[in-house]
This record gives C-alpha cells, structure tokens and sequence, in this order.
C-alpha cells in the first residue's frame, strides 16, 4: 500500500504520543461513519435480510426481497388481468446522531426541515414490485413476509406510531380488487378498500409525469431521448394504458379526465394469442421469439400484392404490411409448418400497431398532441416502442408524439397508493426523490417468487452465483451504432435484440427514495435550465471512454475497500460482491446507456459510491484520509506563516495557486495515484506549487483580484459569505482551502465549509471536518476565532447558545453538508442546511473536478461564481479546455445580472 506519507521526525513523534488517542478517534470514526449511514440525507438501503431460495440454476431465481429492513410500510395494489402490482413504502425511522455541529447550525441559519406542509411528509423509499395474477399465492406470501399488511391505514393517520394493526385495509385497484377480495381477507385478514382503476391510472401518470425527472421518454428506431415535461404544461395529454386490454384517457388536469376510448385487442391477446400459436411458457419467451422473427412469412405486404411494386400513389411502398397474417389464407400451410419466432413478430406487429394507430384517432379526435403509453405490454421492449412511435409518427405525419414511461405498468398501483390520505406524497417534488438501483433482482422491480433472502452474506452467495463476475467489460466492450431503417420503410425492425433481457434487469425501475429534506440550491440562476452535467455521455465515445476508465480503476478501488474493512475474509467476500455488481452495473449500462434514465458522469460516479455502501463499505478511503490530513496539519502553520509575510497581492495568488496545487490529491485520478507511489505528500505538494505559473489554461484571476483587492484606489466592499465547497481530504482541505477561507474570514467575509454527508472516495465529509478544523484552530488564531464563532468547536463548549452570542463579534466559519454523497454535485438536490446557508451568500467557490469540471463547468449562479480545479486526466484536458493533464482551470464569473 503505498502512498504519500509524511516523513518529518515530528510527525513521527507526534505519531507515537498520538497512539492511543488516534485509536480511540479511529473508533469514533467508525462509528460515526455507520451512524451517517443510517440518517444519511439520501438514505440508503438497509441490507439486514436479504435472501434467495428455490433453484439456483434457474434462469431467473427465485428471490424475495429481505423482511426485516423496513420500520413502518404501506402498501398498495393494482390486481389486473394478466399481473398484480405492488407498490410499498418502506420508512426507516431517522436514527440521528446527536450531532451539536447540526443544533448551532440550525440556530445560526434557521434550517428548516422543509415542512412546506401542515403535516409532515415522511422520508423513505417506494419499492415496485410485480406478480402474475395466476400465482397470486406467491404475491399473497410476499405480502406477509414483509408483513406489508400490517402498515395499512391507521385512524389516527399516517405519521402514527401505532403498533400493527390487526383491521388494516389495504387500497387496492383493478378487477381483482374485486375478485380476490375474500382471499386477502382469509389470507392476510386484511380488507382491500378499492379504487376506481381509471382514476388511479390518471392519479399515478400525473404524479410520475410532475415528480420524477426523466419519466417519460420518446422511442424512435431504436434511440431513446427522455423529455423533460414542463409541470405547468402538462395537460391535456392522451394517457394509454396497454395492460391485458386497453384505455384511452384523455386527461385534462388532476382528478379531471374521460375514458374516451379503448380497445379489446392489447396485451392480454398478445400473451394469449401467442401462447396458443407457439407453445410459449412465458410471456418473455415469447417476447424473446420474436426478436428472432420476420414477419414477412406470414404477414401479406403491398408487394405480395403488387408483384413486388410500391403503390406508390397512395404512398405504401412493398414492403408494407397489407394484411397481418394474410399470407397465411393463400398457401397451403398449417401451424405447425411456420416457425414460432415468425407468427410472435406479427403478432407483436399487429397489435402495437393498431394500439398505435387507434390512440392516434383518439389524440385527433381531441386536438392532443402528447399520447403517453403505459401499461405492461410495453415492457420497455424497443420494439413495441418503435412500432407504436412508427404509427403515431406515420398516422399524424409528425405531428403527435408517443412517448413512454419508465414505471409503464405501475401506474394504477401507484394511483392506488396515492388514494392515501395524509402521507404528504402528492405534493412531493422532483428534488426530493432520488431513485436508486441497487443490486439483485428483487430490488429492481422485478417479478418475484420464492421466499424471502435473509440476510448480506445470501445475497452475496446470489450474487456469486447469478453475476458473473464482470471481467469481461474490462476492456471495452465495442458499442454497435443502431442500425436505422429509415422513417418510410419500417421495413424490419430495428431494435431487435438477440436475446431478451431477464425480467428483472429490464424493468429498469429502481427504489425511489423520498427525501423531504432535499432543495433545490436557490443560487441556481435557472434552475429549470439546469444540467449538472458537463459531458454528454450520448456520445458513444465517451461513453466507452469512461466505462474503461472506471473499470480499470475496479481493482485498486476494491483492495482500498476491503482493506478498510480489516481485510478479513468478509470484507473480500464482500469486495468481490461489489466487483460483481459494479461490473454488472456497467455492463448493463454499456448494453443500454438509458436503462436507468439519463446518463451522465456524475450519476457513473455516485452509482460507484452507492454499490459501495451496499455492501457495508462505510469507508473505504478512511485510513488514506486520515493519514493525509495529519500530514498536512503538521505542516500548515509554516505555510500559513509564509503567506503571512507576503503583500495582500501577492497572499491572494499564491492562495489561489496553493488550492489548484494540492487539488493534485484525488485517489480517484488513475495517473494521481501512480503519482502517489514516486513520493510523499509533501514531496508531491511542494513540486505541484512550484510548477504552479499562470496564466492557468482557464484564467480569470485577473477579475477575480479585482472583485476582491479593488484597482487603484478603490477598495471594494468584502463578499458578505461565501460557500467553499470543499474537496479531497489532506493537503487539498488543510493547505488549499482553509488558507483561503482564513483569508476571506479576515476581510469579514462569513465562511462557509460545504463538504459531502457521505464519504466519496478520499473527499472530506462535513462529519470530519470539525475535527480537521479545530486541529488547524490549533496553529492559527483567525481560524480558531472564526470557528468558535460558527459553533465548531464544540467539545470546548458546553452550552451553544452563550458561545454564539459570546462570539458574535467575530466572523463565523461553518460547515454545512451538501446532501450528496458522490464527488459530482447536482445543485437541484442539495441539503437544507445548505440551501438556508446559500440565502445570504454572496460568492461561492467550487473546488475541483467533480465539483468544478464533470458537473457544474457550464452552471451559471445568482452570485459570483469562482470555479478552480486541476485537471488530472488528459482526455478531459483536451477535450474541456484544449490543454493537457495537470492544467489548471480558474474560471471566475461574477453574479448573473437580473
Ligand atoms: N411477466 C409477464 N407475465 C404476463 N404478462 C406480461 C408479463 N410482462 C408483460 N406482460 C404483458 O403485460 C400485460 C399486462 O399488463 P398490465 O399493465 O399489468 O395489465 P393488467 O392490469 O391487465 O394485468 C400482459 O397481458 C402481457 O401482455
Ligand atoms: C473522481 C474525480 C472526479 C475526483 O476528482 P476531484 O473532484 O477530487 O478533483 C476524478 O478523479 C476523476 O474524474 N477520475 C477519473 C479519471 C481518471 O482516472 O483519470
Ligand atoms: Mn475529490
């Protein structure tokens, strides 16, 4: 394990008088860290009981989803025809830690819980499952196992901690509401209280459509592009729902809407029809023959009739279907003599065909422009999209558009749970969910059978078993451009696939996690415009680029995890589960970059952290950090004694040229860590100052000093308080942002320490910086002053509220958590406490990679904006700022006018 230790005598002494305490705050740490874990602000899966059981062989194993984790659920249920859909609300209760930094923070800035409401919204996560209804048992065993029945609708409503409840009802929609209502009495002694289906679907589409970002995305010829659907125009729309038959809803607002048609001939006669002509066993098996199909064996085209010619006159060229399965009437042949794979492609054919072609009379008959499709026919199978979005596209001549939803047949389920009074749901916004995928079949919407996993380590045996270890994807996988068949054509189809993916993975539906407390930043000049992402990841390029890089940098990343763990057997068993599934991740994403919705480079990087902390890893970069962070302590009272005896002018340059220099410290750079082995930190902070000259590739220092230092003889007024959203751990806090924060502080500028809520490769979380600061409060009075004014210090005080008024005099420093827990930040979703610090900030600093270059390079704010980093990969050099690896970028905007 090499890296970048200090070697100074000094250290090493302080190192030894230091053991004992070092132990303890190393346990402390710990245990703080699993305590962050549980009342994170985005928070995480809990992995008490996670299981599998049935055959392991199978191709789809038989797994349920663990059914000790979840404190308080609810559930709702949509019984169809062909499928029951569930979906659950699971609530973690909020195990904080008595955090004294939190209490004088929510003095000092009036943090609200962002209880917009009367009543409380509780935070959690929604689960998506499904069942066929013809194996109801297995739903009705599922249903028991989490004990989903005993979280029904208490009188006392839903923030009540009341104890199981023996009479729960349970809001159900769809026919087998009805149907099964003595089985769910019988079984689970519980009563269903039903909800109109068509009112649920609408209450279901509205919500997703509002709520969640990315929901609805278009499919044409294989390429799909998520719409961003403005909230305030949304209505009216068509809402399609294809489930074993089919409604058509036009839908003018809340609540408000009319079923003005459907159609007998939807999923359910797909499913049927096909499982009588091809001896199908599964409504997959027989998606999946149809990959394999050509309909032109059986379907009767314009050519067939013609002789081979187009009738071009009425615009049909040959190779248009006339008639689906006309061939069949004019030869000589039985069932038995066409192939399964041919008869499920035209059938497939016909009846996404004539859904789409009917919706489109439906949209004309009301002026609709937008025809939302949903329901489980769709399967997010591309080509039942295509097809349906060739129809509408051909019917209207461009002029209506298909689209579809990524929770396509959850939507009266989830209607059905909206019905709920008083769980604060209905009002949620897009900023406060945040979807998550983690792994394991169970966990992804997936179709469920067996009993219930129970705990990690079955998980991880599941894991071993059923993810092949992603190997093959270290090298990159060669993305095949889609093929087009041009817009006339539609000759065959174009986004046929070998094989049809398994169930669970396709489904492409997380578990959404509700965050009330999440905000969108208020800084944000346009928050509507807003993209945190600086490189398109639709470029194939990129994309194969970073996969490979994130691939490569698997294996180091995995022996740091395990290594925090104590290296035991367990961590391995557990850091080769995260290999697995990190790889599985990309594979899956590299196969279909859209799976999970949009994709950028900040949701590769947060996946990377999550599928971490899935598998226990608190920590992995902890003991780097820590001995970084000594390290650099050690020697920043000489630094600071350096500036010090330097001009105001020359202060701030060399300021801002130590923040660009020790942002050189990112175990996440591939050629930073081979770095890291040629010398010490020291070492490798005093080369990376020296090489430190403007003008920097990105340079707009000059503005910067004028803002700040005036010219001439005009002294501009001092920022009144600026954010600094701090980076790595070690020399890139302790010697590149503290100094600068003193400097601000000096000149009365309120500081505040933005750090993550979670730990994110070797970046500093807002947990640890106290520590970091009080020990830097050690060598420096400025600091010390400053953050006993901003209630840091806090194990030196006993009673917050005299220390602030104590020290009101001086200037604050502070420490706020972001709300993330990656080392990208998207400002649509950050803490509380950050958006109440951000009200009367004036001047933010955005420090690094993550922060500065993958996300926010393009981001413009309402107040001055300084955006420094070091660039530590050549590619991104070349391609953001026509430079070369190790180039820095200070990128200084003032406020946005207006
Ligand atoms: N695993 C599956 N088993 C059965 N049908 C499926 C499956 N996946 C997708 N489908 C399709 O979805 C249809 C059911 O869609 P859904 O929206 O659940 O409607 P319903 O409420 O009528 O059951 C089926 O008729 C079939 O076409
Ligand atoms: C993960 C990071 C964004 C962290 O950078 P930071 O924000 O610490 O400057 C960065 O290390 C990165 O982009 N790494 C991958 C590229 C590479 O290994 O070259
Ligand atoms: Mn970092």
């Amino acid at each position: 394990m090499a890296g970048p230790v200090h070697k100074s005598n000094n250290f090493k002494e302080e190192m030894k008088e230091e053991e004992e305490e070092k132990e303890k705050r190393e346990k402390d740490m710990a245990l703080t860290a699993s305590m962050i874990h549980r009342s994170s602000s985005r928070p995480q899966l809990d992995l008490s009981g996670a299981a599998i059981q049935g055959n392991f062989e199978d191709r789809d194993p038989a797994i349920l989803l663990p059914n000790q984790s979840d404190d308080i659920s609810h559930l709702a249920l949509d019984i169809g025809g062909s499928l029951i859909k569930l979906v659950y609300f699971s609530r973690h209760e909020d195990r904080l830690v008595d955090d004294k930094r939190k209490k004088s923070l929510k003095e000092r800035l009036g943090v609200s819980n962002g209880s917009r409401r009367s009543y409380p919204i509780l935070g959690g996560r929604l689960h998506f499952v499904k069942f066929e209804t013809r194996k109801i048992n297995e739903c009705l065993d599922f249903i028991y196992s989490k004990q989903l029945h005993r979280g029904g609708i208490d009188p006392r409503g839903w923030n009540s901690e009341a104890p199981a409840n023996d009479d729960a009802i349970i809001k159900a929609t769809g026919g087998g509401a009805f149907k099964f209502t003595d089985l769910f009495k019988e079984r689970l002694g519980v009563s269903l209280d039903k909800e109109d289906e068509m009112d649920c679907l609408v209450a279901g589409a509205n919500f997703l459509l509002k709520a969640i970002r990315h929901e609805a995305f278009t499919h044409m010829e294989g390429q799909k592009e998520f719409v961003q659907i403005d909230n305030n125009d949304l209505f009216p729309y068509l809402l399609v729902n294809i489930g074993s038959g089919v409604s058509m809803i036009k839908v003018d607002g809340d609540g408000t809407f009319q079923r003005v048609s459907g159609t007998n001939v939807g999923g359910g006669t797909y499913w049927g029809l096909g499982r009588l002509l091809t001896k199908c066993k599964s409504f997959d098996e027989l998606l999946e023959l149809s990959q394999r199909g050509d309909n032109k064996v059986i379907d009767m085209l314009v050519g067939d009739i013609y002789g081979g010619m187009d009738y071009s006159k009425i615009g049909l060229s040959a190779s248009t279907i006339a008639s689906s399965f006309g061939k069949a009437i004019s030869e000589n042949k039985e069932l038995e003599d066409y192939r399964p794979e041919d008869i499920s492609l035209s059938l497939l054919r016909m009846i996404s065909y004539n859904i789409g072609q009917i919706s489109y009379l439906n949209a004309l008959r009301f002026g609709l422009k937008r025809i939302f499709f949903g329901g489980f026919f769709i399967r997010g199978h591309a080509y039942t999209m295509d097809t349906i979005s060739f129809a509408v596209h051909f019917w209207s001549k461009g002029a209506a558009k298909a689209m579809f939803l990524r929770h396509e047949g959850f939507l009266g389920a989830l209607g059905a749970f909206m019905s709920y009074e008083k769980h604060g749901l209905d009002d949620l916004m897009a900023h406060q969910l945040v979807e998550r995928f983690p792994m394991g079949a169970p966990y992804v919407g997936g179709t469920i059978h067996g009993p219930p996993l129970a705990d990690l380590s079955e998980k991880i045996s599941w894991m071993e078993k059923f993810v092949q270890k992603g190997t093959e994807i270290i090298a990159p996988v060669p993305m095949a451009a889609p093929r087009t068949t041009g817009l006339g054509g539609f000759e065959s189809p174009s986004s046929k696939g070998d094989t049809l993916r398994s169930d669970d993975a396709s489904l492409n539906v997380g578990v959404l996690h509700l965050v009330p407390t999440l905000e969108v930043f208020p800084l944000l000049a346009d928050s509507r415009t807003y993209e945190p992402n600086t490189i398109d990841l639709s470029d194939h390029s990129e994309l194969e680029y970073w996969f490979t890089v994130l691939s490569e940098h698997l294996p180091d990343l995995v022996d740091k995890a395990v290594a925090s763990e104590g290296g035991t057997d367990d961590a391995k068993r557990r850091g080769d589960a995260f290999a697995r599934a990190f790889s599985a991740h990309l594979a899956r994403l590299m196969e279909e970059p859209a799976a999970y919705g949009k994709l950028g480079l900040a949701n590769l990087l947060e996946l990377r952290e999550e599928c971490l902390r899935e598998f226990q890893f608190v920590d992995a970069y902890r003991s780097i950090k820590q001995r970084e962070n000594e390290a650099s302590l050690a020697v920043l009272s000489d630094l600071l004694i350096e500036l010090d005896s330097m001009s105001e002018e020359s202060r701030l340059l060399a300021l801002i040229e130590g923040v660009l220099a020790a942002n050189i410290f990112d175990w996440g750079s591939r050629a930073c860590v081979d770095l890291y082995h040629k010398g010490t930190i020291i070492e490798i902070y005093r080369m990376s100052r020296k090489k430190m000259q403007r003008p920097w590739q990105v340079d707009d220092y000059d503005v910067f000093k004028e803002r700040m230092l005036g010219s001439g003889d005009k002294k501009p007024c001092p920022h009144q308080r600026a954010l600094l959203f701090v980076d790595n751990s070690g020399a890139d806090v302790v010697l590149g942002m503290l100094p600068l924060a003193r400097e601000l502080l000096r000149r009365g500028t309120e500081v505040v320490l933005v750090a993550n809520s979670l730990p994110a490769l070797n970046d500093v979380t807002a947990m640890e910086l106290p520590e970091i600061v009080a020990e830097a409060a050690k060598h420096c009075d400025v600091l010390r002053k400053a953050a006993e004014a901003g209630g840091l210090l806090v194990d030196a005080m006993t009673n917050i509220q005299d220390v602030s008024k104590e020290n009101s005099s001086s200037t604050p420093l502070m420490v706020v958590e972001n709300g993330c827990g990656s080392p990208c930040i998207d400002f649509r979703q950050v803490s509380s406490e950050l958006a109440a610090a951000a009200k009367d900030a004036d001047l933010i600093i955005l420090e690094g990679m993550g922060r500065a270059l993958h996300t926010n390079f393009n981001a413009r704010f309402k107040c001055d904006t300084l955006k420094l980093a070091m660039v530590k990969n050549q590619r991104l050099a070349e391609k953001l700022i026509k430079g070369n690896i190790y180039d820095c970028v200070c990128r200084y905007e003032a406020a946005a006018s207006g």
